[in-house]
């Protein structure tokens, strides 16, 4: 029996994690799947998080809890997006170690890259350049995330692994109008104008900067497959201060092509404009994959093809999922 913690099993990329290994469990692997909400477990409490290690001692942890928003969210709210990610990240990766749990996957993100970055980015662009300001401090608890894991690995011998995923959208996302990425805010602002006649939809920025986009079911896959991996074989492709393995689609789209294809999906006829009053962010952050080619792992679902799935699910939804941060 394998007992997995999935911390922040609510989330889009943590609830698409969890329906993965629901299924393992279904088909017959031996699985005990652990998943606290922020209320019952609040994970930027050291003693909460503390206790409940000590109690479950699980064999695995899967941290995919963070504070997480857009370009204009990230801008907004910098305190909270410093200081949360790294509490829960100190705290989950130290408790995790001291209830001795041997193998964790943390999920950090693209923004870790300079802003600048030579493109395709691979894994060695990190700390070689200045980052984008708008996501500045949300990257920097990022990259700690990467650093604490490397440095528990070197000092304490565990086996703690980072997924660095490009822009993620799908099922369970979040469509609140100013706080989420651009994906879900297009697909809710086009899908309204559509629905009610309106005959303009305004896209923030200048449309030009480019975004790779990767469904979150194979984000998830692809978070399963990096834990899964021998310990032996996920070492020869990472060294020990670059333990780091890009996930995404390995192309990329403009602004204005994503809101064409959106308004397309959604049905919307009329004319697009751009508000360029709304920060643009990096101009282009495409990931270089190799790494995680090289191990087997690859992406399966198209951009038009993930668009509509999720527009999909969006209409089947009594109340998209409006979050208030
Ligand atoms: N979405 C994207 O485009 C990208 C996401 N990522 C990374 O992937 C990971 C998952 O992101 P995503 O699923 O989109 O995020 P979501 O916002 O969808 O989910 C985050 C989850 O974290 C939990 N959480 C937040 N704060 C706390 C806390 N203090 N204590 C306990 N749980 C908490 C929430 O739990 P609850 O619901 O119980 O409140 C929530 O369900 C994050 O590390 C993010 O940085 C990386 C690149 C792109
Ligand atoms: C995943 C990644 O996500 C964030 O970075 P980002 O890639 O800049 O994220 P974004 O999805 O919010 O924007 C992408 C682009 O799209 C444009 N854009 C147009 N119209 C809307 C719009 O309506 N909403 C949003 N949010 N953006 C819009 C927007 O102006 C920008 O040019 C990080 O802070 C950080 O969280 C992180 O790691």
């Amino acid at each position: 029996m394998t007992k997995i913690y999935i911390a922040g099993h609510r989330g889009m990329v943590g609830g698409a994690i969890l329906r993965q290994l629901e299924a393992r469990k279904a088909a017959g692997e031996d699985l005990d799947l652990i998943t606290r909400t922020s209320s019952e477990l609040d994970l930027t409490n050291q003693a909460a998080v503390h206790d409940f290690m000590q109690s479950e001692t699980p064999d695995q942890v899967i941290l995919a809890a963070a504070k997480v928003g857009g370009i204009v969210a990230n801008n907004s709210y910098p305190a909270q997006f410093i200081y949360e990610n790294l509490m829960i990240e100190c705290n989950v990766i130290h408790q995790a170690y001291a209830a001795g749990v041997q193998r964790l996957l943390q999920l950090g993100s693209s923004c870790i890259y300079p802003k600048l970055a030579t493109q395709p980015m691979a894994e060695d662009a990190l700390l070689t350049g200045t980052l984008e300001p708008t996501n500045e401090p949300y990257a920097i608890a990022k990259i700690a995330g990467i650093k604490i894991c490397e440095s528990y690995n070197r000092q304490y011998g565990t086996d703690y692994r980072s997924v660095m995923p490009t822009n993620l959208y799908g099922p369970g996302d979040n469509f609140h109008p100013e706080n989420s990425h651009v994906l879900p805010a297009l697909i809710q602002r086009f899908h309204n104008a559509a629905r009610d006649g309106t005959s303009e939809v305004v896209v923030w920025g200048s449309g030009k900067p480019m975004r790779e986009f990767l469904h979150v079911d194979d984000m998830a896959e692809a978070s399963l497959f990096v834990l899964g991996l021998d310990r032996a074989i996920y070492r020869r492709e990472t060294q020990e201060m670059l333990s780091h393995i890009n996930v995404g689609s390995g192309s990329d789209v403009t602004i204005r092509e994503l809101a064409e294809t959106v308004a397309n999906a959604t049905g919307f006829t009329g004319k697009i404009s751009f508000d360029a009053t709304k920060p643009d962010g990096t101009p282009r952050k495409l990931m270089d994959v190799s790494r995680l080619a090289r191990l087997g792992w690859t992406a399966k679902i198209g951009l038009q093809e993930g668009i509509r799935e999720t527009y999909k699910w969006f209409l089947a939804q009594e109340r998209p999922n409006l979050r208030t941060k």
